[in-house]
């Protein structure tokens, strides 16, 4: 059980990035935040590959990173749009326990401000309120624990997740 990794998804914001690797801390595991591998293989950021080659092109890169990932005992943070890759998701579930950090639409807006900067992978059209309708269908499909995680801090959504996998039994033992 020890060597399952923990699945971080949902909207941008909502702290997967920020809980995942205080999570990783708090349990002993390692830590990979699936948008910086992403950098590392493409050689650019996330927002210039949206840029130069659209959105889709973003979510396709992104589904292959995951498809290549081959850790054990970490926890992954992924990026909001990871969800659009069934083959990627069926490879994170294979060997992890997938987390959605659930918070409602007015909570990603005031955390993630002006969004055009953050390389969000979403048609030039759609409106943040739309691509949150599309993506909670897809968040609650892969989720197998979902958390409430418009706490007052990451500490606080740390601390439900870590309730949330003893619930289930699914906390790696801490040594
Ligand atoms: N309770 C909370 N949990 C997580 N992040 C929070 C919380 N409250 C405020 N924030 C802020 O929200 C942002 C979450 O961003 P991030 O961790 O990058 O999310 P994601 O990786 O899901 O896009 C950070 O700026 C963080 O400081
Ligand atoms: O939701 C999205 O479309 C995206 C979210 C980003 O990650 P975070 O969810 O960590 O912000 C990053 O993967 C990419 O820019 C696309
Ligand atoms: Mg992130």
């Amino acid at each position: 059980m020890s060597s399952k990794n923990i699945v971080l998804i949902g909207m941008p914001g909502c702290g997967k990035s920020t809980v995942g690797v205080l999570l990783a801390k708090r349990l002993g595991l390692g830590f990979t935040d699936t948008d910086l591998l992403i950098q590392q293989q493409v050689g650019r950021t996330l927002q210039t590959i949206v840029d130069d080659e659209g959105y889709q092109a973003l979510r396709r890169v992104e589904g292959q990173v995951l498809l290549g990932l081959a850790v054990h005992g970490h926890v992954i943070s992924t990026g909001g749009s990871a969800v659009y890759s069934e083959a990627a998701m069926a490879h994170l579930a294979e060997n992890g326990v997938v987390v959605f950090l659930d918070i409602p639409l007015e909570e990603v807006k005031r955390r993630i401000g002006d969004h055009s900067l953050r390389g969000i992978s979403r048609h030039p059209e759609q409106s943040l309120e739309d691509l949150f309708q599309e993506r909670l269908q897809l968040y609650r499909r892969y989720g197998q624990l979902v958390i409430r995680a418009d706490l007052p801090t990451p500490d606080q959504v740390c601390d439900a997740v870590v309730a949330e996998l003893v619930r289930h039994d699914l906390a790696p033992a801490v040594h």
